[in-house]
Protein backbone atom coordinates (compact mmCIF):
# COMPACT_ATOMS: atom_id res chain seq x y z
CA UNK A 1 0.00 0.00 0.00
CA UNK A 2 1.24 3.36 -0.58
CA UNK A 3 2.00 5.36 2.48
CA UNK A 4 -0.66 8.24 2.70
CA UNK A 5 -0.03 11.39 4.98
CA UNK A 6 -1.02 10.96 8.71
CA UNK A 7 -3.22 12.99 10.67
CA UNK A 8 -0.24 13.36 13.32
CA UNK A 9 2.13 15.17 10.05
CA UNK A 10 -1.31 17.24 9.38
CA UNK A 11 -1.37 18.35 13.27
CA UNK A 12 2.43 18.93 12.85
CA UNK A 13 2.01 21.22 10.00
CA UNK A 14 -0.94 23.05 11.79
CA UNK A 15 1.07 23.48 14.58
CA UNK A 16 4.29 24.65 13.32
CA UNK A 17 3.44 26.62 10.28
CA UNK A 18 -0.26 28.30 10.35
CA UNK A 19 0.98 30.65 13.51
CA UNK A 20 -1.70 32.70 12.37
CA UNK A 21 -4.87 30.58 13.21
CA UNK A 22 -3.00 28.29 16.07
CA UNK A 23 -4.85 29.93 18.49
CA UNK A 24 -8.36 29.18 16.74
CA UNK A 25 -7.32 25.10 16.07
CA UNK A 26 -10.26 22.99 17.44
CA UNK A 27 -8.94 19.61 17.74
CA UNK A 28 -12.03 17.66 17.36
CA UNK A 29 -12.33 19.61 13.84
CA UNK A 30 -11.82 17.84 10.54
CA UNK A 31 -8.88 18.77 8.47
CA UNK A 32 -11.74 19.82 6.03
CA UNK A 33 -13.66 21.43 8.47
CA UNK A 34 -10.79 23.31 9.42
CA UNK A 35 -9.56 24.38 6.49
CA UNK A 36 -12.67 25.65 5.53
CA UNK A 37 -13.22 27.81 8.91
CA UNK A 38 -9.90 29.71 7.98
CA UNK A 39 -10.00 30.14 4.49
CA UNK A 40 -13.62 31.85 3.72
CA UNK A 41 -16.00 34.49 4.97
CA UNK A 42 -19.09 34.16 6.04
CA UNK A 43 -20.35 35.85 2.31
CA UNK A 44 -17.74 32.49 0.59
CA UNK A 45 -15.03 35.63 -0.19
CA UNK A 46 -11.66 34.04 0.28
CA UNK A 47 -9.44 34.47 3.06
CA UNK A 48 -5.93 34.17 3.32
CA UNK A 49 -4.53 32.52 5.80
CA UNK A 50 -1.77 34.57 6.15
CA UNK A 51 -2.56 37.55 7.90
CA UNK A 52 1.00 39.51 7.23
CA UNK A 53 -1.01 40.08 3.71
CA UNK A 54 -3.44 42.72 5.29
CA UNK A 55 -1.18 44.19 6.87
CA UNK A 56 0.59 45.47 4.10
CA UNK A 57 0.28 48.71 2.38
CA UNK A 58 0.25 47.23 -1.11
CA UNK A 59 0.76 43.63 -2.82
CA UNK A 60 2.38 43.10 -5.53
CA UNK A 61 1.70 39.99 -7.62
CA UNK A 62 4.82 40.65 -9.25
CA UNK A 63 4.92 37.42 -11.60
CA UNK A 64 1.05 38.27 -12.69
CA UNK A 65 1.90 41.61 -13.36
CA UNK A 66 -0.76 43.06 -11.15
CA UNK A 67 -0.91 45.00 -8.08
CA UNK A 68 -3.48 45.80 -5.19
CA UNK A 69 -2.84 49.53 -5.51
CA UNK A 70 -1.64 49.84 -8.38
CA UNK A 71 -5.25 47.87 -9.90
CA UNK A 72 -8.80 47.93 -9.09
CA UNK A 73 -8.66 44.29 -8.63
CA UNK A 74 -12.01 43.32 -7.50
CA UNK A 75 -13.57 45.80 -10.20
CA UNK A 76 -10.82 43.43 -12.56
CA UNK A 77 -11.76 40.20 -10.97
CA UNK A 78 -14.58 39.79 -8.43
CA UNK A 79 -16.66 38.04 -10.56
CA UNK A 80 -14.33 35.14 -11.82
CA UNK A 81 -15.92 31.66 -10.28
CA UNK A 82 -13.10 29.45 -12.78
CA UNK A 83 -9.47 29.17 -12.62
CA UNK A 84 -8.77 27.19 -15.67
CA UNK A 85 -4.88 26.74 -15.82
CA UNK A 86 -2.77 24.55 -17.74
CA UNK A 87 1.11 24.55 -18.72
CA UNK A 88 0.79 27.01 -22.01
CA UNK A 89 -0.12 30.17 -23.35
CA UNK A 90 -1.50 29.32 -26.29
CA UNK A 91 -3.23 26.14 -24.94
CA UNK A 92 -4.69 28.80 -22.22
CA UNK A 93 -5.57 31.43 -25.03
CA UNK A 94 -7.09 29.11 -27.54
CA UNK A 95 -9.47 27.99 -24.46
CA UNK A 96 -10.21 31.17 -23.96
CA UNK A 97 -11.49 31.82 -27.32
CA UNK A 98 -13.41 28.34 -27.28
CA UNK A 99 -15.08 29.00 -23.73
CA UNK A 100 -15.95 32.56 -25.03
CA UNK A 101 -17.83 31.10 -27.58
CA UNK A 102 -18.87 28.46 -25.39
CA UNK A 103 -21.18 30.83 -22.76
CA UNK A 104 -21.83 33.54 -25.30
CA UNK A 105 -19.96 36.15 -23.45
CA UNK A 106 -19.41 39.04 -25.90
CA UNK A 107 -16.70 41.40 -25.41
CA UNK A 108 -16.91 45.06 -25.21
CA UNK A 109 -17.47 46.72 -28.91
CA UNK A 110 -14.03 47.58 -30.38
CA UNK A 111 -12.08 45.27 -27.75
CA UNK A 112 -10.39 41.92 -28.29
CA UNK A 113 -9.18 39.16 -25.75
CA UNK A 114 -5.97 40.41 -24.31
CA UNK A 115 -3.33 38.83 -22.63
CA UNK A 116 -3.35 40.60 -18.86
CA UNK A 117 -0.07 39.49 -17.64
CA UNK A 118 1.91 40.29 -20.93
CA UNK A 119 4.49 42.62 -19.26
CA UNK A 120 5.40 39.77 -16.30
CA UNK A 121 7.16 38.13 -19.15
CA UNK A 122 6.09 34.44 -17.17
CA UNK A 123 2.71 33.72 -17.38
CA UNK A 124 -0.58 34.36 -19.45
CA UNK A 125 -3.92 35.25 -18.53
CA UNK A 126 -6.95 35.99 -20.51
CA UNK A 127 -10.42 36.94 -18.77
CA UNK A 128 -13.53 35.93 -20.22
CA UNK A 129 -16.09 37.01 -17.79
CA UNK A 130 -16.76 34.55 -14.46
CA UNK A 131 -13.83 32.24 -16.35
CA UNK A 132 -9.47 33.11 -15.81
CA UNK A 133 -7.85 31.27 -18.01
CA UNK A 134 -4.14 31.29 -16.90
CA UNK A 135 -0.61 29.83 -18.29
CA UNK A 136 1.22 28.12 -15.47
CA UNK A 137 4.44 26.64 -17.12
CA UNK A 138 6.39 23.44 -16.44
CA UNK A 139 6.79 21.74 -12.83
CA UNK A 140 6.31 22.37 -9.37
CA UNK A 141 8.61 25.62 -9.14
CA UNK A 142 6.35 27.49 -11.74
CA UNK A 143 2.66 26.35 -10.61
CA UNK A 144 3.74 26.65 -6.83
CA UNK A 145 4.76 31.13 -7.54
CA UNK A 146 1.34 31.19 -9.85
CA UNK A 147 -0.94 29.72 -7.20
CA UNK A 148 0.46 31.96 -4.23
CA UNK A 149 -0.55 35.10 -6.62
CA UNK A 150 -3.86 33.47 -8.19
CA UNK A 151 -4.80 32.62 -4.59
CA UNK A 152 -3.79 36.30 -3.43
CA UNK A 153 -5.69 37.32 -6.31
CA UNK A 154 -8.88 36.15 -5.36
CA UNK A 155 -8.66 37.60 -2.08
CA UNK A 156 -7.82 40.77 -3.17
CA UNK A 157 -10.33 40.87 -5.72
CA UNK A 158 -13.02 39.35 -3.30
CA UNK A 159 -14.18 36.12 -5.06
CA UNK A 160 -16.51 33.89 -3.71
CA UNK A 161 -16.11 30.02 -4.11
CA UNK A 162 -14.19 30.01 -7.12
CA UNK A 163 -13.14 26.43 -8.32
CA UNK A 164 -9.65 25.92 -10.22
CA UNK A 165 -9.32 23.19 -13.05
CA UNK A 166 -5.81 22.31 -14.01
CA UNK A 167 -6.41 21.57 -18.07
CA UNK A 168 -3.28 19.10 -18.82
CA UNK A 169 -1.39 16.87 -21.17
CA UNK A 170 0.56 13.75 -19.43
CA UNK A 171 1.82 10.14 -20.64
CA UNK A 172 -0.60 7.62 -19.99
CA UNK A 173 -0.31 4.26 -18.27
CA UNK A 174 -2.40 1.34 -20.01
CA UNK A 175 -4.61 3.99 -21.57
CA UNK A 176 -4.19 4.92 -24.85
CA UNK A 177 -2.93 8.32 -26.34
CA UNK A 178 -6.29 10.66 -26.95
CA UNK A 179 -8.19 9.11 -23.31
CA UNK A 180 -9.04 12.29 -20.69
CA UNK A 181 -8.27 11.35 -17.28
CA UNK A 182 -9.43 12.86 -14.44
CA UNK A 183 -7.62 12.68 -11.31
CA UNK A 184 -8.86 10.78 -8.59
CA UNK A 185 -5.93 11.16 -6.14
CA UNK A 186 -2.19 12.80 -6.94
CA UNK A 187 0.76 11.05 -5.75
CA UNK A 188 4.22 12.32 -5.59
CA UNK A 189 7.46 10.67 -6.98
CA UNK A 190 7.16 8.25 -3.58
CA UNK A 191 3.18 7.21 -4.44
CA UNK A 192 2.53 9.52 -1.22
CA UNK A 193 -0.60 10.95 -1.48
CA UNK A 194 0.78 14.81 -0.61
CA UNK A 195 3.27 17.11 -1.58
CA UNK A 196 6.67 17.79 0.01
CA UNK A 197 7.47 21.42 0.81
CA UNK A 198 10.77 23.06 2.53
CA UNK A 199 9.92 25.41 4.35
CA UNK A 200 12.84 27.92 6.17
CA UNK A 201 14.98 24.49 6.09
CA UNK A 202 12.12 21.96 7.57
CA UNK A 203 10.51 19.05 5.46
CA UNK A 204 6.44 19.50 5.66
CA UNK A 205 3.75 17.36 3.43
CA UNK A 206 0.29 18.68 2.91
CA UNK A 207 -2.13 16.73 2.19
CA UNK A 208 -2.64 16.59 -2.12
CA UNK A 209 -6.54 16.49 -1.91
CA UNK A 210 -8.30 17.29 -4.88
CA UNK A 211 -12.45 17.67 -4.87
CA UNK A 212 -13.82 13.67 -5.43
CA UNK A 213 -17.34 15.29 -6.19
CA UNK A 214 -16.39 17.60 -8.55
CA UNK A 215 -14.10 14.22 -10.10
CA UNK A 216 -16.91 12.80 -10.02
CA UNK A 217 -19.22 15.61 -11.66
CA UNK A 218 -16.55 16.53 -14.69
CA UNK A 219 -16.73 12.54 -15.33
CA UNK A 220 -20.45 12.55 -15.55
CA UNK A 221 -20.00 15.19 -18.00
CA UNK A 222 -18.34 13.17 -20.54
CA UNK A 223 -20.71 12.19 -23.43
CA UNK A 224 -21.11 8.34 -24.74
CA UNK A 225 -21.29 10.19 -28.13
CA UNK A 226 -17.49 11.14 -27.39
CA UNK A 227 -15.25 9.40 -29.80
CA UNK A 228 -12.68 8.67 -27.21
CA UNK A 229 -12.80 7.45 -23.35
CA UNK A 230 -13.24 9.88 -20.25
CA UNK A 231 -11.38 7.63 -16.56
CA UNK A 232 -11.04 8.85 -13.61
CA UNK A 233 -7.33 7.16 -11.84
CA UNK A 234 -4.68 8.13 -9.65
CA UNK A 235 -2.32 10.59 -11.54
CA UNK A 236 1.57 10.37 -10.79
CA UNK A 237 3.38 13.80 -10.59
CA UNK A 238 7.27 13.94 -10.83
CA UNK A 239 9.80 16.73 -10.94
CA UNK A 240 10.96 15.83 -13.97
CA UNK A 241 9.92 14.39 -17.88
CA UNK A 242 12.90 12.04 -18.65
CA UNK A 243 14.37 9.68 -15.80
CA UNK A 244 12.01 10.80 -13.07
CA UNK A 245 9.17 9.42 -15.52
CA UNK A 246 11.25 6.25 -16.48
CA UNK A 247 12.15 7.45 -19.50
CA UNK A 248 14.92 5.63 -21.58
CA UNK A 249 15.22 8.20 -24.28
CA UNK A 250 16.72 11.43 -21.81
CA UNK A 251 19.85 12.63 -21.90
CA UNK A 252 21.04 9.85 -19.09
CA UNK A 253 19.42 6.89 -18.51
CA UNK A 254 21.09 4.51 -15.90
CA UNK A 255 18.27 2.05 -15.73
CA UNK A 256 17.31 -1.00 -17.80
CA UNK A 257 14.20 -1.55 -20.22
CA UNK A 258 13.03 -4.06 -17.43
CA UNK A 259 13.56 -1.86 -14.31
CA UNK A 260 11.36 0.39 -16.80
CA UNK A 261 8.32 -1.47 -17.28
CA UNK A 262 8.85 -2.83 -13.75
CA UNK A 263 8.13 0.72 -12.20
CA UNK A 264 5.37 1.26 -14.59
CA UNK A 265 3.64 -2.43 -13.72
CA UNK A 266 4.26 -1.24 -10.37
CA UNK A 267 2.53 2.10 -10.71
CA UNK A 268 -0.08 0.63 -12.79
CA UNK A 269 -0.72 -2.04 -10.01
CA UNK A 270 -1.55 1.29 -7.84
CA UNK A 271 -4.11 2.70 -9.95
CA UNK A 272 -1.90 5.00 -11.48
CA UNK A 273 -3.29 5.64 -15.02
CA UNK A 274 -1.13 8.49 -15.78
CA UNK A 275 1.96 10.75 -15.14
CA UNK A 276 2.23 14.16 -15.30
CA UNK A 277 4.11 17.20 -13.42
CA UNK A 278 1.94 19.36 -11.73
CA UNK A 279 -1.01 17.63 -9.78
CA UNK A 280 0.33 17.63 -6.38
CA UNK A 281 1.02 20.63 -5.93
CA UNK A 282 -1.40 21.89 -7.98
CA UNK A 283 -3.55 19.62 -5.22
CA UNK A 284 -1.79 20.93 -2.15
CA UNK A 285 -2.15 24.52 -2.48
CA UNK A 286 -5.78 24.32 -3.81
CA UNK A 287 -6.40 22.32 -0.69
CA UNK A 288 -4.68 24.28 1.92
CA UNK A 289 -6.25 27.39 0.35
CA UNK A 290 -9.69 25.74 0.74
CA UNK A 291 -10.60 26.33 -2.93
CA UNK A 292 -12.27 23.38 -5.09
CA UNK A 293 -10.28 21.81 -7.61
CA UNK A 294 -9.64 19.33 -10.29
CA UNK A 295 -6.95 17.87 -13.33
CA UNK A 296 -8.21 16.93 -16.29
CA UNK A 297 -5.47 15.91 -18.91
CA UNK A 298 -5.58 13.97 -22.32
CA UNK A 299 -2.79 11.07 -22.33
CA UNK A 300 -0.44 11.69 -25.45
CA UNK A 301 0.81 8.51 -25.09
CA UNK A 302 0.53 5.01 -23.46
CA UNK A 303 4.10 4.88 -21.76
CA UNK A 304 3.74 1.18 -21.39
CA UNK A 305 4.78 1.09 -25.31
CA UNK A 306 7.08 3.51 -25.64
CA UNK A 307 8.61 6.89 -24.68
CA UNK A 308 8.75 9.75 -27.08
CA UNK A 309 5.48 12.01 -28.09
CA UNK A 310 5.53 11.01 -31.40
CA UNK A 311 2.10 11.65 -32.79
CA UNK A 312 1.59 14.25 -35.38
CA UNK A 313 0.67 17.87 -34.58
CA UNK A 314 -2.99 17.96 -35.99
CA UNK A 315 -3.92 15.35 -33.99
CA UNK A 316 -2.12 16.15 -30.62
CA UNK A 317 -4.12 19.37 -31.40
CA UNK A 318 -7.33 17.44 -31.10
CA UNK A 319 -6.57 16.11 -28.30
CA UNK A 320 -5.74 18.88 -26.45
CA UNK A 321 -9.23 20.53 -26.86
CA UNK A 322 -10.61 17.21 -25.08
CA UNK A 323 -9.79 18.65 -21.42
CA UNK A 324 -11.38 21.44 -22.31
CA UNK A 325 -14.55 20.43 -24.08
CA UNK A 326 -15.08 18.51 -20.83
CA UNK A 327 -14.72 21.77 -18.54
CA UNK A 328 -16.44 24.12 -20.74
CA UNK A 329 -19.52 21.78 -20.31
CA UNK A 330 -19.04 21.95 -16.24
CA UNK A 331 -18.62 25.68 -16.85
CA UNK A 332 -21.83 25.97 -18.90
CA UNK A 333 -23.82 23.39 -16.57
CA UNK A 334 -22.97 25.71 -13.45
CA UNK A 335 -23.40 29.12 -15.18
CA UNK A 336 -27.13 27.64 -16.67
CA UNK A 337 -27.65 26.21 -13.04
CA UNK A 338 -26.93 29.76 -11.59
CA UNK A 339 -29.57 31.30 -13.97
CA UNK A 340 -25.87 33.25 -15.48
CA UNK A 341 -25.61 31.58 -18.78
CA UNK A 342 -28.33 33.67 -20.15
CA UNK A 343 -28.83 36.87 -18.02
CA UNK A 344 -25.20 37.56 -17.94
CA UNK A 345 -24.53 36.62 -21.66
CA UNK A 346 -27.85 37.47 -23.59
CA UNK A 347 -28.34 33.82 -24.85
CA UNK A 348 -27.86 30.68 -24.32
CA UNK A 349 -24.77 29.18 -26.69
CA UNK A 350 -25.01 25.09 -27.61
CA UNK A 351 -23.49 22.51 -26.60
CA UNK A 352 -20.31 22.53 -29.14
CA UNK A 353 -18.96 19.65 -30.81
CA UNK A 354 -15.10 18.69 -31.06
CA UNK A 355 -15.14 19.72 -34.54
CA UNK A 356 -16.93 23.15 -33.67
CA UNK A 357 -13.87 23.51 -31.07
CA UNK A 358 -11.51 23.37 -34.51
CA UNK A 359 -13.53 25.79 -35.74
CA UNK A 360 -13.20 28.39 -32.98
CA UNK A 361 -9.47 27.52 -32.70
CA UNK A 362 -8.68 28.51 -36.23
CA UNK A 363 -10.47 31.77 -35.43
CA UNK A 364 -8.10 32.63 -32.71
CA UNK A 365 -5.71 31.56 -34.64
CA UNK A 366 -6.56 33.72 -37.40
CA UNK A 367 -6.65 37.27 -34.95
CA UNK A 368 -3.23 36.70 -34.33
O1 LIG B 1 0.64 19.92 -20.83
P1 LIG B 1 0.95 20.54 -19.51
O2 LIG B 1 -0.21 21.02 -18.79
O3 LIG B 1 1.98 21.62 -19.71
O4 LIG B 1 1.64 19.43 -18.58
C1 LIG B 1 2.47 18.37 -18.92
O5 LIG B 1 3.38 18.64 -19.99
C2 LIG B 1 4.66 19.01 -19.48
C3 LIG B 1 5.72 18.08 -20.02
O6 LIG B 1 5.70 18.01 -21.39
C4 LIG B 1 4.56 18.94 -17.97
O7 LIG B 1 4.40 20.21 -17.45
C5 LIG B 1 3.39 18.03 -17.77
O8 LIG B 1 2.72 18.13 -16.54
O1 LIG C 1 4.58 11.50 -20.93
C1 LIG C 1 4.21 12.64 -20.64
C2 LIG C 1 3.44 13.42 -21.55
C3 LIG C 1 3.07 14.67 -21.18
N1 LIG C 1 3.45 15.16 -19.98
C4 LIG C 1 4.19 14.44 -19.11
O2 LIG C 1 4.52 14.91 -18.02
N2 LIG C 1 4.54 13.19 -19.47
Amino acid sequence: MPPTITDNQTHDFKAHYDCAHRSSLQDDETDDAYVKRITRYSDGTVKLRNSNIELMDQDILYHLALGSESHDLQEMFGDVKFVCMGGTPKRMENFAHFIMNEIGYKLPAGTQLQDISAYSYRYSMYKVGPVLCVSHGMGTPSVSILMHEMIKLMYHAKCKDPVFIRIGTCGGIGVDGGTVIITEDALDGQLRNSHEFTILGKTIHRPAKLDKKLARELKSLASPDDPYDTIIGKTLCTNDFYEGQGRLDGAFCDFSENEKMDYLEKLRENGVVNIEMESTIFAALTHHAGIKAAVVCVALLNRLNGDQVNAPKEVMNEWQARPQILVSRYIRKVLTHNGQLKSLFGHQGSIKSPRRFKLVQQESQAHE
